[in-house]
């Protein structure tokens, strides 16, 4: 089984195997049903088919597929033209596409047709302008080996109109099924029940050879709201292909010698069908792909908008993560201290848990400085911070930088031994580090640590557990520094 993307990804032998067929049934099939009697051809859409196929793969193998669509050309002609008519016919055809191609790679339509803009170059280049030129050199063609005797204009303007319609109504359509619908649309009953009635109601158009029911004329124009409700409801796809029924259908009735307009003369019916069916596309597959853009921008703005929105959210956790961060040290900041000291006074309140604070400084500080330069101090802040958060990580505590050489930690659920211990193991934590001091007693840098415990209640306040926790530290300084002292019950 060959995959679908990488059916499409490049025009592979199964893929050039299709297009001969589809190209020879789509001549037949027009020869069958869009050619009247009189040999006018009211929609000629085999060209269609190469275009289609040149767009969807941007060119690729070109040359194979214009061969295949050639022979398939002759071949299918031979039949209807005598073989040298069929063959320069069928080197029109092949010119027809070919330039309607180059134009719209020149005029840079994408491959969709799915926007507006895009479905106006590929009308200028195909429909407009290739078919324009090859009506010009078909027509003479027709009237100097062909021998017509309809005159040139006439023939030319018929050659025109059908291979217009042909390209506009079957170009859109063949690729809007090459591609997988964008959004899958859920159909209700009452879409379905629409859909067979809009096809009752072109069926009974048809074939109604311009007949008036209460003197109201029943004419293909019926079908101009239907259409459009059709491109509003469905999209592009389920449009072009009913756009591409009805036109079929309609030249089909009219070599069948049924008159879709009424008894009017055969160049008049061809031309008001041709009219008929320009409307059709203009208003049905116009419309769709106006509708699709406009879906395709509303989904755009919408993804555009949530990132936007992702973005802002991001920058907001971010900002709000400086605001929360000392930028020296890179652990919480003092605002932050603040914020989760009230928190978790108010748990521990609620909860009737004890809470420890602990004021943490480095001992001669200023000497450090002094002696190895602000810069120097800087770093020894910087690492004895990383100390104290990698220490606190492990008891699940929480350390902040409260101002200048000073730190704080707050312990939830520690008894006044355990806090101790806590503040112990900080201590030396800090001298562990080895940072050379060489005017403290010690030889290294070393914090000091002053800790208050207690239970909160209605008669002491986190600012009160602060102040006694500064006065522990003071007493540690007095101590004899590199120590932890607890202080007294608040
Ligand atoms: N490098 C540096 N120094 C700072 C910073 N913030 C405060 N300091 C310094 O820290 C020193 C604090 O000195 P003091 O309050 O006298 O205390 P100390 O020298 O540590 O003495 P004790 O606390 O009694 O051990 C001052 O010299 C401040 O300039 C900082 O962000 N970087």
């Amino acid at each position: 089984m060959i995959k679908r993307a990488t059916f499409w990804e490049r025009p592979g032998w199964l893929f050039c195997i299709l297009l001969f067929l589809l190209h020879f049934a789509s001549v037949k099939l027009t020869l069958f049903c869009a050619v009247t009697p009189e040999k006018v051809v009211v929609v000629w859409l085999p060209n269609a088919v190469l275009l289609a196929a040149l767009v969807r793969f941007n060119g690729q193998r070109a040359p194979l597929m214009a061969a295949l669509t050639f022979s398939s050309d002759i071949l299918a002609n031979l039949g209807t033209f005598p073989l040298h008519e069929a063959v320069l016919l069928s080197i029109i055809n092949l010119f027809e596409v070919m330039l309607s191609f180059l134009l719209m790679r020149r005029s840079g339509a994408t491959f969709r047709l799915q926007r507006t803009q895009d479905l106006l170059r590929f009308v200028v280049a195909g429909p407009i302008a290739g078919t324009l030129a090859a009506a010009l050199m078909a027509a003479v063609v027709m009237q100097q080996i062909g021998g017509d005797t309809t005159p040139y204009l006439t023939l030319a303007r018929l050659w025109w109109f059908g291979d217009a319609l042909g390209l506009l109504i079957y170009t859109p359509m063949l690729l809007a099924f090459t591609y997988p619908p964008r959004q899958r649309r859920r159909r209700t009953w009452l879409d379905d029940a629409g859909l067979a009635l809009t096809l009752l109601l072109a069926t009974a158009v048809l074939f109604a050879q311009g007949r008036t029911i209460d003197s109201f004329p029943v004419t293909p124009t019926l079908l101009l709201p239907a259409v459009a409700v059709i491109a509003f409801r469905f999209g592009i796809r389920m449009t072009t292909l009913f756009v591409a029924l009805i036109s079929l259908g309609m030249a089909m009735t009219m070599t069948a010698h049924f008159k879709p307009f009424g008894d009017v003369p055969v160049y008049l019916e061809t031309l008001h069908a041709q009219e008929f069916i320009l409307t059709l596309c203009i208003v049905g597959i116009g419309f769709a792909v106006m509708l699709n853009e406009l879906r395709m921008r509303e989904r755009e703005l919408e993804s555009r908008v949530q990132e936007r929105t992702q973005e802002l959210e991001q920058s907001n956790q971010l900002l709000a993560a400086m605001s929360a961060t000392d930028g020296l040290t890179g652990i919480a900041n003092r605002r932050r201290f603040d914020q989760m000291l009230n928190a978790e006074w108010s748990r521990a309140w609620r909860g009737r848990q004890p809470l420890t604070v602990a004021m943490l400084d480095v001992d001669l500080f200023k000497q450090y400085n002094d002696h190895y330069g602000h810069q120097a101090g800087d770093e020894v802040l910087r690492e004895v911070a990383q100390a104290l958060a990698a220490q606190v990580r492990r008891c699940g505590d929480f350390v902040a930088r409260y101002g200048g050489e000073e730190f704080a930690v707050i312990s939830q659920s520690t008894d006044a031994e355990h806090a101790r211990t806590t503040a112990g193991m900080m201590c030396a934590a800090v001298e562990a580090l080895r940072i050379p001091h060489a005017l403290s007693p010690h030889g290294v840098v070393t914090v000091s640590v002053g800790m208050a415990v207690t239970v909160p209640d209605a008669d002491s306040d986190a600012a009160g557990l602060l102040k006694h926790a500064d006065a522990a530290l003071y007493r540690a300084k007095q101590l004899g520094r590199n120590r932890a002292e607890l202080a007294d019950a608040l």
